[in-house]
């Protein structure tokens, strides 16, 4: 798989309104041209159904928000792999707080999207879970303390130490795993911290979606990189 290029801002859509159905075709519209202009790579990760029509008026990289660890077949209401991938996912984020995983089904979706070529963002809530995360070998680890989630407390800035030791840890167990942090992420300082202290990047959602006016946001979270 190619690697993706580092640093990273992922946006995570969540299932805000501001980023759902035509505003989310937008708001992906948006991070394309400022990655365009600053030169960072910037993915988004939309809900399902806004898929196929991001990846069709895009180029920008996108994230399924979750799969589920099940084989094609009788599934009724679930996101399958397969499926996806043809939507045109690049990526996925798997085991997002709000919607946790069995360490066994992480492992399942990780090697899946591995052979078709898409790469995983685990998400992790501490240094003890990071690590855990890291044994599976996905591209990326990205950790986000869930109290600080949408808190508007950047977890660069308020507990360093969680970010620095989850970079030391994963890359203690496999150097290329890429780390990222997220929670309470929104301005250029937040993200500057964040790569100071080792991370490859930023995972975020309301700071940008809940903008008055996103683009200014992201030009703000990418200015001091
Ligand atoms: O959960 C997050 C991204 O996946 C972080 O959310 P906030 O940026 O709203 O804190």
């Amino acid at each position: 798989m190619s690697k993706v290029k580092t640093p990273i801002v992922i946006l995570n859509f969540k299932t805000y309104l501001e980023s759902s159905g035509e505003k989310a075709l937008e708001l992906a519209k948006t991070l394309e041209s400022v990655s365009y202009e600053s030169g960072i790579t910037m993915a988004v990760a939309p809900q399902t159904a806004d898929i196929f029509r991001i990846n069709d008026e895009t180029n920008i990289p996108i994230l399924a928000q979750h799969i589920d660890p099940i084989s094609p077949g009788g599934h009724t209401g679930s996101n399958l792999l397969e499926c996806l991938v043809e939507a045109g996912i690049n990526g996925t984020l798997i085991n997002h707080s709000e919607i946790q995983m069995k360490l066994a089904d992480i492992d399942k979706i990780i090697k899946g999207s591995k052979s078709r070529d898409i790469f995983s963002v685990v998400c992790t809530n501490n240094i003890e879970s990071s690590r855990a995360a890291a044994t599976l070998n996905p591209e990326f680890v990205a950790v986000e303390p869930p109290e600080l989630i949408g808190s508007g407390v950047p977890v660069s800035q308020a507990e360093p130490e969680v970010v620095e030791g989850t970079v030391n840890e994963v890359k203690r167990i496999n150097k290329n795993i890429d780390v990222l942090c997220g929670a309470g992420i929104s301005t250029g300082d937040d993200m500057e911290a964040a790569i100071e202290l080792g991370a490859s990047g930023v995972l975020l959602a309301s700071g940008i979606v809940l903008a008055k006016d996103p683009k200014e946001a992201l030009l703000d979270l990418v200015s001091k990189v």
